[in-house]
């Protein structure tokens, strides 16, 4: 089976009756979603909170019922990919350009979930290019004060033209030889003017499961 997958459906079981639910983004998410629609078309009951536009999509098409994110004060799970990991849970996330949301849905879940195939599971953060998610007005000001902290941020480009998040905003994937001080660097990014958010997440997962060749997923619990 597909390790994604194997790492995706695993994390489904987390989900139980009546909870609200944090769905992520990208192609690990995706099983885990695909999962609960089929669950949901059985009789479980829950409700979903999308972190973008198209889990939003695919959440419908699924069936699963859907909350806005006003309309809740709490999330009792949330699933979501990682594009790194650490073995102590630190995560860079955002190469599906949801980081934003994902961050701020995963920061009132009661329980974090990350699902990963094993090339995410890494000794230290940083071969991924940071995501940092800033707003398009001086955008150029924004990066070359971003650059300054080490890294070279290139802007992501769609379709020959700038990627824009689901928040209107642009980003830039800062790549930087390592990062070692990730509390430090969370906080001078977000301290910049015009960042919006970074994809850090650090002492956020609560439970990482990586799909592995044999046998079942990998769980391991912070
Ligand atoms: O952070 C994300 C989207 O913003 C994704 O979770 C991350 O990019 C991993 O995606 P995939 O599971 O497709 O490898």
């Amino acid at each position: 089976m597909d390790l994604k997958r194997k790492a995706g459906e695993k994390a489904a079981k987390y989900v139980e009756d009546g909870m609200i639910v944090g769905l992520g983004t990208g192609s690990t998410a995706y099983w885990a979603i695909l999962k609960l629609g089929e669950l949901v078309a059985d009789g479980l009951n829950i409700k979903g909170i999308p972190t973008s536009k198209n889990t939003e999509e695919l959440a419908q098409k699924l069936g699963i019922p859907m909350l806005k994110m006003s309309e809740v004060n709490k999330i009792d799970v949330a699933i979501d990919g990682a594009d790194e990991a650490t073995a102590n849970f630190a995560l860079i996330k955002g190469g599906g350009g949801a980081l934003l949301r994902e961050k701020m849905i995963a920061s009132i879940a009661k329980q974090f979930i990350v699902v990963i195939d094993p090339s995410k599971y890494v000794e230290r953060l940083g071969q991924f290019p940071l995501p940092v998610e800033i707003i398009t007005f001086g955008w150029e000001i924004t990066s070359s004060q971003i650059s300054l902290l080490g890294c070279k941020p290139i802007l992501r480009r769609g379709n020959q033209a700038p990627f824009v998040t689901d928040n209107g905003n642009y980003i830039v994937d800062c790549y930087f030889d390592s990062i070692v001080d990730r509390d430090g660097m969370n906080t001078a990014l977000n301290s910049i003017p015009g960042v919006v958010e970074n994809g850090l997440f650090v002492d956020m997962a609560d439970v990482l499961i990586i799909g592995r060749e044999n046998g079942d997923a990998e769980v391991l619990s912070f």
